[in-house]
């Protein structure tokens, strides 16, 4: 008896000491309970850190991988609030354990062990901007936390959403060059919000159930650079001139159309976050060993000229495990693919000329 009101009382001061974390003390209070007395996920399943986690991407996308029976620890981190996105989240009854991570004093901490490592750290657009006019704040966050990742989870699978992606993601190449880390495979700029629009845009052009379509979309992530592939819909349909016209430039725009919506309070979050879990899964998915797994990411490629391009790419144990070609373009296409090089050509120099000057 006295045995168990002993065992009882030590389980509630963990509980306790859980709740009521000094600050300075997060990290290993955490550890301690998610090691002790929190759901029992840890056992299977990959372990997956958000960077950025208390933003307006962050949050949403934390909740949904809390979600994901794939993820057995989530490591949460920011520079701000997240104490309470953590002890929030943690409340779900799922198997996934959280831990809270805050400041850069605990990036460390947060980045060891984990096989994938989500970076939505940054600041988001407001009305008139361009995603370049994002680089010279997100270019350094991305840097400072890519060389987390080379340093605590060089073999980590890195999903990166901080804009400008088509300059980032040369940025996060060139710090893991440089910290002889580099791994093409492991590397995935983020350009599935521009698929889940296509799919959402075209689907309502055509009077389909937006779940059964597919559109790939392939260059890189801004304006004229995000090229869909009107021509390869699946299923296969006809599309006129002008719905191709209309479809392009909306897909094109669509981050815009939502900086405009929000009049200043952000770009787009939610429907962010949800493509950005269904990237994270696949990726799983993939380490899993599951066949078939086909994303659209912007990546490391020989696709084209450049050596950053966005096209389908195969997931599996490995990361990438292959790239696939562009296919037949239509006419229309084969135009926007030059407008798409020309721009990218400068983005993927200005992330890497970040690095190295
Ligand atoms: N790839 C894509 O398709 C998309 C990319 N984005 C981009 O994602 C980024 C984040 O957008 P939101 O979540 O809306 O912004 P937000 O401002 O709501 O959240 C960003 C979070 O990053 C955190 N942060 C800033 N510096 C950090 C650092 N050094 N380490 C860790 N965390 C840090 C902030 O504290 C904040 O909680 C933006 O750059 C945005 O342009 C947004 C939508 C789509
Ligand atoms: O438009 C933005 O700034 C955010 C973004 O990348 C998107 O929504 O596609």
């Amino acid at each position: 008896m006295m045995q168990q009101n002993y065992e009882a009382s030590q389980r509630i001061a963990r509980i306790a000491a859980h709740l009521n974390p000094p600050t300075s003390q997060m990290e290993e209070v955490n550890l301690l309970t998610g090691s002790t007395c929190r759901s029992k996920g840890g056992s299977s399943g990959f372990k997956v850190a958000v960077l950025g986690a208390a933003g307006g991407i962050g949050q949403p996308l934390a909740m949904l991988l809390k979600m994901n029976p794939l993820v057995s620890v989530l490591h949460l981190y920011d520079v701000v609030n997240t104490p309470g996105v953590t002890a929030d989240i943690s409340h779900m009854n799922t198997g996934a354990v959280v831990r809270g991570f805050l400041g850069q004093q605990q990036l460390d901490s947060a980045l060891t062990g984990m096989d994938l490592v989500v970076i939505p750290a940054g600041v988001p657009r407001k009305p008139g901007m361009t995603r370049d006019d994002l680089f010279n704040i997100n270019a350094g966050i991305v840097r400072t936390l890519c060389e987390g990742v080379a340093k605590c989870c060089p073999h980590a699978i890195v999903n990166l959403i901080s804009n400008p992606v088509n300059s980032t993601v040369p940025i996060a190449a060139e710090v893991f060059k440089k910290a002889g880390t580099f791994d093409p495979k492991h590397l995935l700029g983020v350009t599935t919000l521009d698929v889940v629009r296509a799919n959402t845009f075209v689907a309502e052009v055509l009077g389909l159930d937006p779940r059964e379509v597919n559109v790939p979309v392939v260059g890189g992530h801004a304006g004229v650079t995000i090229l869909p592939l009107l021509s390869q819909v699946k299923p296969p349909c006809s599309l006129t001139s002008e719905e191709i016209s209309y479809l392009t430039d909306r897909i094109q725009n669509g981050g815009t159309e939502v900086v405009e919506a929000k009049a200043g309070a952000g770009s787009a979050t939610l429907s962010m976050a949800f493509a950005a879990a269904k990237f994270a899964d696949s990726c799983l998915r993939g380490l899993r060993g599951d066949a078939d797994v086909v994303e659209c990411s912007f990546v490391a490629s020989q696709v084209t000229e450049l050596p950053f391009f966005s096209s389908k790419v195969r997931l599996g144990r490995n990361g990438i495990e292959e790239i696939y070609s562009l296919g037949p373009l239509s006419e229309y296409e084969r135009a926007g693919l030059e407008k798409a090089k020309k721009e990218l050509v400068e983005s993927i120099q200005k992330g890497i000329a970040f690095i190295k000057k």
